[in-house]
């Protein structure tokens, strides 16, 4: 067994750089983490839940909004001093210095000297990706935060049944007014943007690409194979049906991954489609990207699908079944199936399973999360493999990744 000293040598000389692969650092990351509970006594556990996490998020909130991190990475982000980000942001110095000493305790910044910190990769992507920022902000207070406070008094209203009404749970209980999750972000200005940069963020961190699970080079051999197929006997000035619809696509995130991968494919050949309240701004942020491939479609999914979303290829679905049960779930997919052309349409859904033995974390505080907000819950591949039959379509084929949270069913109509 190592002596204390030794151990702690060890842990000193580990960082995310240790590792030789994503996979090698995952199995690290919770080896570690499992061991840390093994050593944390009960009252350092519940101090950790009950006092440590509030005072991060308010804290995290609002050196974002002094403006401390934007302004930190202006002027090169070097190690500073709570005297000089006082000048750089005109907010009180002793109010800067008390919030960067709770976050250096959680070893999030790193004091370097008297009053000096340096920053971590932490630190760093509020200034690399705005949209990391943003979870702290609106998707943080005027989401999460609340929710959660009020689902333990709402499962008790209920006698502590599951919930399972997405118009009558614990979202409508805690706003005290009727409309779903969707309806309350679109009418909340301090919450959709950060809801979309949330999502963002998520697939973006938590999630492996899609196009790193699935071959998207396959969606343009089908599509080249049908139009040699149709040549003859076709208008040649019809649009061509899209490559991938994004059904409940937020911003687009997962079209630009695709795009990324197929930077040569015509223009319109991948639609974005969400509510109208969603896609407030995203076009204009997609065209300053210069992505024109991607057209935007205001669409509600629980409607048929508009002919210029017909016939495509592909119609991914990442992270929008997850969110209803399996009644309304339903509804969706039968929404769509008539849009799906035989024999060569398929629906990509891209989630999550529930393992019946030692489920993934991510994955129970993600149903958890369902629950919260939707009265959904995340779905055991059974479950997946009962809604897609009960919907009349089949499983072609379950892409999973080795290190990944989530798979992809590809599924067709029958
Ligand atoms: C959990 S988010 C996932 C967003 C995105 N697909 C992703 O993975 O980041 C669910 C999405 O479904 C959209 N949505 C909810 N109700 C909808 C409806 N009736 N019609 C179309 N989109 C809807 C939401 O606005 C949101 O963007």
């Amino acid at each position: 067994m190592a002596s204390a000293d030794q151990l702690i040598a060890n842990l000193e000389g580990i960082s995310a750089s240790s590792f030789a692969n994503e996979a090698e650092r995952i199995r690290a990351r919770d080896a570690v983490f499992e061991a840390l509970r093994r050593i944390q006594s009960p009252w350092d556990i519940a101090w950790d839940h009950v006092w440590v996490s509030g005072a991060i998020n308010a804290c995290v909130a609002t050196l974002i909004n002094i403006g401390v991190f934007a302004k930190w990475a202006e002027i090169g982000g070097e190690p500073v001093t709570c005297t000089r980000l006082a000048e750089l942001t005109g907010a009180d110095e002793l109010l800067i210095r008390r919030m960067m000493r709770v976050i250096s305790g959680q070893h999030l910044i790193t004091e370097v000297a008297l009053d000096t910190y340096a920053r971590t990769p932490w630190a760093k992507r509020f200034a690399e990706d705005p949209a990391f920022g943003s979870m702290y902000g609106g998707f943080y207070h005027e989401l999460n935060n609340p929710m959660f406070r009020s689902l333990p008094a709402y499962l008790k209203s209920t006698n502590f049944r599951n919930p399972t009404n997405v118009n009558d749970c614990n979202l409508q209980f805690w706003l005290g007014q009727k409309g779903n999750l969707f309806q309350y972000i679109g009418t909340n200005a301090a919450l959709t943007a950060p809801f979309n940069d949330a999502m963002e963020c998520h697939s973006k961190y938590n999630l492996t690409s899609w196009v790193d699970i699935y071959p998207t080079e396959t969606v343009l051999e089908a599509a080249a194979a049908k139009a040699a197929q149709q040549a003859n006997g076709t208008n040649g000035d019809a649009l061509p049906p899209p490559l991938v619809v994004d059904v409940g696509g937020g911003k687009g995130h997962d079209l630009v991954k695709f795009l990324g991968r197929h930077p040569s494919i015509p223009a319109g050949s991948l639609v974005l489609e969400d509510l109208p309240d969603i896609l407030n701004g995203v076009k204009d942020s997609l065209a300053k990207e210069n992505a024109t491939a991607i057209s935007v479609l205001p669409h509600d999914f629980f409607t048929p699908q508009p002919a210029r979303a017909c016939g495509a290829r592909i119609y991914f679905m990442h992270n929008v079944l997850h969110d209803w049960p399996d009644e309304t779930a339903l509804q969706i997919l039968r929404a769509l199936a008539p849009a799906m052309e035989k024999g060569y349409s398929r629906l990509l859904i891209h989630e999550s399973f529930v393992s019946a033995e030692k489920p993934l974390a991510r994955v129970t505080v993600s149903d958890i999360t369902m629950m919260a907000c939707l009265a959904a819950a995340e779905r055991s591949e059974d479950g997946w493999s009962r809604l897609i039959e009960q919907a009349g379509m089949r499983i072609v084929k379950i892409w999973r990744a080795v290190e990944a949270v989530e798979s992809i069913i590809e599924v067709e109509v029958v």
